[in-house]
């Protein structure tokens, strides 16, 4: 591979965006994914979030549902402000006892809208659910690709995140819908979308809505730089996960969502994480490249993940 200009050149870039920005985009061609499919997805989510009130909280995300399903706006909480977004939250499915009282809080499988009791709806409902599904089996091979060229990109083996790390990677799809902030009663409205955060596995990629500008991410001079809409990429961004693993060569960087568009904004983020299990800790070989001691403590992902989703809701 040594000799594959094209490979190299890539492998560069990735490890550019990773230490420079921490965000970068993934042109779609050739993955299997058409940009047509990442539409779909959206308008999806769009139409979900355009039912009633009522449908809607037919799938509630609980406690009891292993905090999978539907959130309404102001039910997310960064830094103790409510969000205003609403939300479907999806998990890798987890038995009961699967991973002891470890995974506890997340067991079950994840709620998926009804169907209509209509013929023609309930097919369409089907069809798209059915995109989501492939979108997800697509995005997550392209995940796994995308961390062949991480690893190569830190000078690591190429399959350096299979097995113990992320061989068995949990993943999370969060689809996500930005009302247009007039349309919000002015007691529950507060100014932003989603408030600054870094997100907490290895890699995750957005299909974010072609026409809105929204997402922000903090820059290393403390400035909020747009990742404007690309059609037919994801914005990729770099997790908490990695940071660990690369002992800090390639920092997550804080990113937020502002709406401020007349139009509600939809995106669909697929979250590509560690095993559920894996106790994660900066691995020798960038111990070496940085100084040669560990700047970060083990973390097993599955408890950085519990205590996030334990303390992100006020419902
Ligand atoms: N899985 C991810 N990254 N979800 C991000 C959700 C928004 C941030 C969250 N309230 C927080 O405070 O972390
Ligand atoms: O809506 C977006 O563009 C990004 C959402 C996000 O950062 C997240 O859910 O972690
Ligand atoms: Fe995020």
């Amino acid at each position: 591979m040594a000799g594959d200009e094209g490979l190299l050149d890539v492998v560069w870039m990735l490890d550019d965006a990773c230490r420079e920005a921490g965000f970068f985009y993934v042109v779609i061609k050739g993955h299997g994914i058409s940009e047509s499919l990442m539409t779909e997805v959206r308008d999806v989510t769009r139409k979900f979030f355009q039912l009633p009130r009522e449908e809607k909280l037919k799938i509630k995300m609980t406690p009891q549902s292993g905090y999978r399903g539907y959130q309404r706006v102001g039910e997310n909480v960064t830094k103790g402000k409510p969000d205003m977004h609403e939300a479907i939250d999806c998990y890798t499915p987890i038995e009961p006892g699967r991973y002891g009282d470890l995974a506890k809080p997340m067991e079950g499988s994840n709620l998926w809208p009804d169907y209509p009791s209509n013929f023609d709806a309930l097919l369409e409902n089907y069809i798209s659910l059915l995109r989501v599904f492939i979108m997800l089996f697509f995005i997550s091979d392209l995940s796994r690709k995308i961390m062949r060229g991480i690893a190569l990109a830190l000078g690591a083996p190429l399959d350096s995140f299979e097995g113990g790390v992320a061989g068995d990677a949990f993943w999370v799809l969060r689809l996500i819908g930005y009302p247009v902030s007039d349309d919000i009663p002015q007691e529950e409205r507060t100014d932003i979308g989603c408030g600054a955060h870094t997100d907490y596995g290895l890699l995750t990629l957005v299909n974010q809505d072609d026409d809105i500008c929204a997402l922000e991410v903090r820059n290393q001079s403390g400035e909020w730089i747009y990742a404007k809409p690309v059609p037919g990429t994801f914005v990729c961004n770099i997790g908490d996960m990695l940071k660990v693993w690369s002992n800090g060569i390639y920092q997550p960087t804080l990113h937020r969502v502002v709406n401020n568009s007349p139009r509600y904004r939809v995106s669909v983020a697929f979250f590509y994480e560690s095993n559920f299990d894996a106790a994660v800790e900066p691995v020798e070989f960038c111990r070496e490249k940085t100084g040669g001691v560990a700047k970060y403590e083990k973390v097993v992902y599955g408890e950085h993940l519990v205590q996030k989703v334990l303390t992100n809701f006020v419902m």
